[in-house]
């Protein structure tokens, strides 16, 4: 459906795309995350026709974009901040997306009807823009969006304004509008748990290139560098020397998988590798707590740090019912499942 191949985008000697190859298949949610600055605008604005590349090609089922412009592209956007006609009512708006269409206005009104059932605000047609939440606001500019059924739906920090709670519940329904309707999309976004809950595939960029594209399980499994280990929020990579079975680490031996290559490597422990018992036993790594935070919503994790005599400060995950408190003194092992290895960063 999409191919990037080689897509330069310079803004004077710096490149905000460097040589980008990106596909997304048909049907498929592609989302793209990084921190500020890591080129993610720039490639939705190349995709949507809004940039032209310096270098590189943009290919929309299979044409060369080059010299098409935005609004021939037959794509769908719903950007930032979702520029809604304030003076339009919620059904003037959705409209606004089937007007090239030239329907008659029997077939407009059945249209907007159809598409506001769609993402959940039945009977809206007629409510006035700032009478509707954040949260209604961004579902109208969604079904303005599809309106036109775009072959391909581009999404900017789609619900980036909106509250937590609120993201969580849409990210979910959006997952299962895009499944039943068989759309295709690209989605940027910098905030992970978004991407790992909308994506069939990430894409994590970094100053312009791709750092990784994977599944979502594949990306927090096997995360391709400490640069996006780091980014996924993971904290306990160090420097470790494999041998066997085992690692030398900063922090006494690590177990590690079988398999795992052998030498000076960077390790990553993810928290739920870090397993503690209080009181300690009488040997092995002990450390104090310093960090407890309650993750709330459905789970009942809590994130623990924790401060070893030597080496640097360890994040653990364990059930509420488990958790040690502040100041507390407690023993910690490892679990080689959640050790993995990084490739060392390019
Ligand atoms: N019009 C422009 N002129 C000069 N530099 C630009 C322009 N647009 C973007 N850049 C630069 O290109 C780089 C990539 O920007 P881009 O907006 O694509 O990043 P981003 O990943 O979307 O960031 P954010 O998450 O903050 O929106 C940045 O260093 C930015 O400063």
């Amino acid at each position: 459906m999409l191919r990037l191949e080689d897509v330069t985008v310079r803004y004077g000697a710096r490149a905000a795309l460097d040589a980008v190859d990106l596909s997304v298949a048909e049907h498929e949610t592609v989302c793209v995350l990084g921190p500020s600055g890591s080129g993610k605008s720039t490639l939705l604005r190349v995709v949507a026709g809004l940039q032209a590349p310096d270098a590189g090609r943009v290919l929309l089922s299979g044409r060369d974009q080059r010299g098409v412009p935005a609004h021939k592209r037959g794509l769908g956007l719903m950007f930032q901040d979702h520029q809604l006609f304030p003076q339009r009512d919620a059904g003037g708006n959705v409209a606004f997306g089937l007007q090239m269409r030239r329907l008659g206005r029997d077939r407009v009104e059945h249209r907007v009807t159809e598409l506001l059932d769609l993402v959940g605000l039945p009977g809206a047609a007629r409510r006035a823009i700032p009478s509707l939440s954040g949260g209604e606001q961004q579902r109208v500019a969604l079904a303005r969006a599809l309106a036109p059924e775009p072959k391909l739906l581009m999404l900017d920090e789609p619900l980036g304004q909106l509250d937590r709670g609120l993201r969580e519940r849409l990210v979910v329904e959006l997952r299962l509008l895009f499944r039943r309707l068989g759309t295709t999309v690209l989605a940027v976004t910098h905030d992970q748990g978004e991407a790992f809950a909308l994506a069939d595939r990430v894409v994590v960029m970094r100053e312009g290139r791709i750092a990784q594209a994977g599944t979502p399980l594949e990306v927090w499994q096997r995360p391709a560098s400490e640069f996006v280990a780091r980014f996924l929020g993971f904290d306990n990579v160090v420097r470790a020397t494999v041998n066997g079975r085992t690692a030398d680490t900063p922090w006494g031996p690590v177990p590690v998988p079988d398999g795992t290559p052998q030498g000076d490597r960077t390790l990553l422990i993810r928290p739920t590798g870090v397993r503690v018992t209080a009181p300690p036993p009488a040997d092995g790594l002990r450390c104090t707590v310093t960090g407890r935070t309650f993750r709330g919503g459905a789970s009942s994790a809590v994130a623990l740090l924790l401060a070893p005599a030597d080496g640097p400060p360890l994040e653990a995950s364990c059930d509420l019912r488990d958790a040690p408190d502040v100041d507390e003194t407690v023993g910690v092992t490892f679990a080689a499942d959640d050790v993995v290895v990084l490739p060392e960063d390019a």
